[in-house]
């Protein structure tokens, strides 16, 4: 009896608090017994916005990610069908899901990393400055709720616009007297990516082997890649480096239009 309902926990664990709640007390398990497939210790991941074009994606890789033991997906809307499609993945990792701002503190006890791509993306003709009213009072109640549940985590911000949404996490953490500099980072690796890969092109090198650093934001010209630094050792005309910095520092904006016109031919 007692192995049996051991089976059913490790599936409950895939469910949301409530449905745990609920297996705890009517077969009597420990919560702590409810640890699924692999139940080995690792790190606690809770996504917020995981529902969305960057939410679904990083859900996955967070999921095929042998570092991570539980995976907390929450979002305003569809959260328990994506925590569902997500859950079937064969890696060991617990996915949990969590809708809506009252499962805000749930999602968040606990964590040690905390990823934000929670908010509205730009349309064509929009600065990311643009989403500055809607993103930043999302980022802002969120950290309201990380400086409560898991001040220690580690907060890494994808919302737009960057520039605004990490300081504005910081004022919330020093308010809240747990800011630490080294846990609150604005994700700008997209930058490096593609520094990597227009660099890669235009010397003809796989992109696996070239290592551009990008300074600075992540918004036009506070984008600072450091072309003289790249590896392997690259010399570039100063018409290369224009274009090579143009592109880098609009590499957004070029995606945010291409997907504006995709979505028009479709809805045709
Ligand atoms: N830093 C970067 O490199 C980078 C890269 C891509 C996108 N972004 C930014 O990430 C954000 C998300 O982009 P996207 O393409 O995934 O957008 P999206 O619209 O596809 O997804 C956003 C998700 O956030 C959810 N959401 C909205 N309000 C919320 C709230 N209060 N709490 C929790 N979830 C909430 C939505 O329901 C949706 O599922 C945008 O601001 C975008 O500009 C940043
Ligand atoms: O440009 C955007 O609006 C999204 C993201 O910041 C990007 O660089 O692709």
């Amino acid at each position: 009896m007692q192995q049996s309902n051991q089976r059913i926990a490790r599936i409950a664990a895939h469910i949301n608090p409530p449905n745990l709640q609920m297996v705890e007390e009517e077969l009597g398990l420990e919560r702590v017994d409810c640890r699924a497939k692999g139940a080995s210790p690792g790190f606690k991941v809770a996504i917020l916005g995981a529902a969305g074009g960057i939410g679904q994606p990083l859900a996955m890789l967070m999921k095929m990610n042998p570092l991570v033991s539980l995976l907390h997906l929450y979002d305003v809307v569809n959260a328990p069908g994506v925590t569902a499609d997500i859950s079937h993945m064969d890696t060991s990792a617990v996915v949990r899901g969590f809708l809506g701002q009252q499962q805000l503190e749930d999602a968040l006890i606990g964590m040690d990393l905390v990823i934000i791509p929670a908010g509205v993306p730009r349309k064509p003709g929009m600065t990311r400055d643009d989403l500055f009213n809607i993103n930043a009072g999302i980022v802002k109640t969120i950290c309201e709720a990380i400086a409560k549940c898991c001040p220690k985590a580690i907060v890494n911000i994808i919302s737009n616009p960057v520039n605004s949404t990490v300081p504005i996490a910081a004022e919330v953490f020093k308010k809240a007297g747990v800011f630490d500099p080294k846990r609150v980072l604005g994700v700008t690796m997209l930058d490096v990516v593609r520094a990597n890969t227009f660099v890669a092109e235009i010397m003809g090198l796989d992109p696996r082997e070239v290592d551009v650093p990008v300074v600075g934001g992540h918004a036009g010209v506070t984008i600072l890649p450091l072309l003289s630094q790249a590896k392997p050792s690259c010399s570039f005309t100063q018409k290369e480096i224009d274009y090579l910095t143009d592109r880098i520092q609009n590499g957004g904006t070029e995606v945010v239009e291409v997907t504006d016109t995709c979505a028009m031919i479709f809805s045709c």
